[in-house]
């Protein structure tokens, strides 16, 4: 391995600091990957708000955010996107990316002349987004260990942890690797340490692209800087490295082997970071001496002060007549040709298995994800304790309000009971759908961009999850009945005892599993619990205690069939009434005709329960399955098996005619 690392022949000399003799990218030998475009276009439909061009009288329900773009990112070359802001610069990388992408897309994309507008590049990149979300709980080490855990199948413990070090040591983590990433309520590492902490995940393994959006916002000079050095170093080893960067330094600047400079969505300059100067100073746009170019391109170039725009034009048409000025100057330009016949030319050599990213078995991501769930769920003892002290508080309260309700006169025992039974059935729906939703929105974030990035797949995580979960929703109930039941005065044998907890379980497991289900229905967790107490409501209404369900209208009263809290209640008043005799008197048995509840006992509405929860539970997989591939872009050619059996195929044919030496 070197001792020190030499950026480049033309760049400063910079001291690179102490990682530079630990740290090696090549991790994995990089299978050299150019990617190529043609006529990039991707725009979005503009739905309810429609905006109005008043001077032309016509109504714009599209917005065009990537306009014609056609370029080459070189393996071994260190790309930089640069633009003002909402210049389309994220948009580019997700597009290339197969992220994100909520609009229509059209143009060609090609790795090694294969193509792969359909998202392909997904599967032999790693993307490190701007959006850090990481579970809070989980401190700076085990969070890089977790990233490497999922990428590599079977690893050492000594392979793990020199990758582990490597990237903590690279990085410059080591003051916060024990420290937890934290949250607004719960302060964890810095935002410029949990940022290199997201860098950090990525870089702990390998593959031929990387693609960053802003990596250095948040960071210090020094960092930015470290940073920068770092994804040279990765591009040098073979990779193609392309990343998003807002107003880089002269010596970050320095460092780019390629500039992509966009405007309002075009191109206004792509092409070798040594020639940007001399290109705009062709056309008019001259560099002062010692000024940063990327300075100078922000402020000289893309916001020139309009003096020959007419004083009535608006910023915003000025804008979009500089732009078009400057990108029809670029595609006049020799250097623009030369991109393009690169594009027509694009290096065709083979691609191999060992170019996509790994992920590690369905089986081993599951006791992964399981461990993992929990360890979060151990960490988060607020929640914990929230859910256990909710259970010994209401039992509490239900004990003492409706104590020995037993020994009271036949009508208040029995109108104690069906309220004792009814709002227990509620104390254990309510609070825990509440919780679960609000919990479970946070966590949904980190997934996303989890899912993303192709650590794992919903499936896995989805079973983990409700797996581990399920332990705290069984808890819950038993420490609530075996505080009040008791107390109240139920049925003192124990079968009594057991049904009761039984039917409060799985009232409290349809709860959980309409949680999850309403935090996939809307992205908004203000709009989800907004949403839940209408889903909770009906229930409550249908539940058989408010209204007798037996008088029902026909064509509203099928509802009650679809309420885990009749079933429930049903149970729980069978389980007390059934077979209650005073003086010989079927007393318990006229009380539940009365009550109209319907033809199925304690067995039958334990099995109802059982199955709501399984139907909602599949309902929220395939919530979760729509909301998390959201964005990703879905074309003609879906299952990612088609898209590497493309990528290991033949280049496309217009390129097999110009290189039929190439591969
Ligand atoms: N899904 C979308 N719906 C509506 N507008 C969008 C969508 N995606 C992008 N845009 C718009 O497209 C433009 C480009 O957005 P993009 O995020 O790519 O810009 P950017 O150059 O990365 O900006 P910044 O530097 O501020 O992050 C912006 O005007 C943005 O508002």
């Amino acid at each position: 391995m070197e001792d020190t690392i030499s950026i480049s022949q033309d760049v400063p000399d910079l001291e690179l600091g102490s990682y530079q003799t630990e740290y090696s990218p090549s991790l994995v030998e990089a299978n050299p990957a150019e990617i190529t475009f043609e006529n990039l276009v991707y725009s979005i439909q503009l739905g309810n708000n429609k905006k109005i061009n008043f001077r032309k009288g016509k109504t714009i329900s599209e917005k065009v955010i990537i306009d014609n773009i056609t370029g080459s990112l070189r393996p071994g070359r260190l790309t930089a996107i640069m633009g003002p802001s909402g210049s389309g610069k994220t948009s580019l990388l997700n597009l290339l990316s197969g992220r994100n992408i909520t609009g229509k897309v059209s143009g060609n994309i090609w790795l090694n002349g294969r193509p792969c507008e359909d998202g392909a590049l997904s599967l032999v990149s790693r993307f490190i987004s701007q959006d850090d979300v990481m579970l809070p709980t989980m401190t700076v080490s085990e969070i890089i260990e977790m990233a490497i855990r999922f990428r590599v199948e079977g690893i050492g413990e000594e392979e793990l942890e020199s990758r582990k070090k490597h990237a903590i040591n690279t990085l410059e983590l080591e003051k916060c690797q024990n420290t937890r990433i934290g949250d607004s309520m719960d302060k964890g590492v810095s935002g410029g340490e949990r940022k290199r902490t997201a860098i950090a995940m990525e870089m702990a393994t390998n593959s031929s692209v990387l693609f960053l959006d802003e990596p250095t916002s948040g960071l210090d000079i020094y960092t930015s800087l470290l940073v920068i050095k770092l994804l040279k170093k990765i591009a040098q080893s073979g990779q193609t490295v392309i990343t998003v960067i807002h107003q880089p330094s002269s010596d970050i600047f320095n460092l780019f082997d390629d500039v992509v400079l966009l405007s309002q969505g075009k191109t206004v300059y792509f092409g070798p970071q040594d020639q940007i100067v001399p290109y705009f100073s062709k056309i008019g746009y001259k560099c002062p001496n010692y000024t940063n170019p990327a300075d100078f391109m922000f402020t000289d170039v893309l916001n020139e002060s309009g003096k020959d725009i007419s004083p009535r034009t608006s910023k915003l048409e000025f804008q979009k007549e500089l732009s078009q000025r400057l990108s029809e100057e670029w595609n006049k330009s020799e250097l623009a040709n030369s991109l393009r016949s690169r594009v027509q030319n694009p290096n065709t050599s083979v691609i191999n298995e060992s170019s996509f990213i790994d992920t590690i078995n369905s089986f081993s991501q599951f006791k992964l994800l399981s461990q993992r769930a929990f360890k979060n769920m151990a960490r988060n003892k607020l929640m914990v304790r929230i859910r256990v002290a909710q259970s010994i508080i209401i039992g509490l309260i239900f004990g003492i309000v409706f104590y020995d309700s037993r020994n009271k006169s036949l009508e208040v025992k029995i109108q104690n009971f069906m309220g004792a039974l009814f709002f227990s059935c509620i104390s254990q729906f309510l609070p825990v759908a509440v919780n679960v939703l609000s919990t479970f929105s946070t966590e949904l974030h980190v997934v996303q961009r989890e899912l993303q990035s192709e650590y794992y797949s919903l499936f896995p995580y989805f079973s983990a999850k409700v797996l581990v979960e399920i332990p705290l929703q069984i808890i819950g109930p038993i420490i609530f009945t075996s505080i009040s039941y008791y107390m109240i005065g139920f049925r003192s044998e124990f079968r009594y005892f057991a049904i009761h907890a039984c039917g409060l379980i799985l009232l409290s497991l349809n709860a959980f599993a309409l949680g999850i289900f309403t935090s996939t229905l809307f992205k908004s967790i203000t709009v989800a619990l907004s949403f839940l107490p209408m889903l909770v409501v009906i229930p409550m209404i249908f539940g058989g205690f408010i209204v007798n369900t037996g008088s029902m209208l026909g064509w509203i009263g099928w509802l009650q069939w679809t309420s885990p809290i009749k079933y429930a209640f049903t149970m729980l008043t069978t389980n007390q009434l059934s077979g209650f005799t005073i003086d010989g008197e079927p007393v318990g048995d006229e009380k539940l005709e009365s009550l109209s509840l319907g033809r199925f006992k304690i067995v039958g509405c334990a099995l109802f329960l059982l199955l709501l929860f399984i139907i909602m539970i599949v309902a929220s997989y395939f919530g979760l399955l729509r909301i998390t591939s959201n964005g990703k872009l879905r074309t003609k050619t879906t299952s990612t098996k088609k898209k590497k059996s493309i990528l290991l195929g033949n280049p496309d044919e217009r390129f097999i005619k110009n290189h039929s030496n190439k591969f």
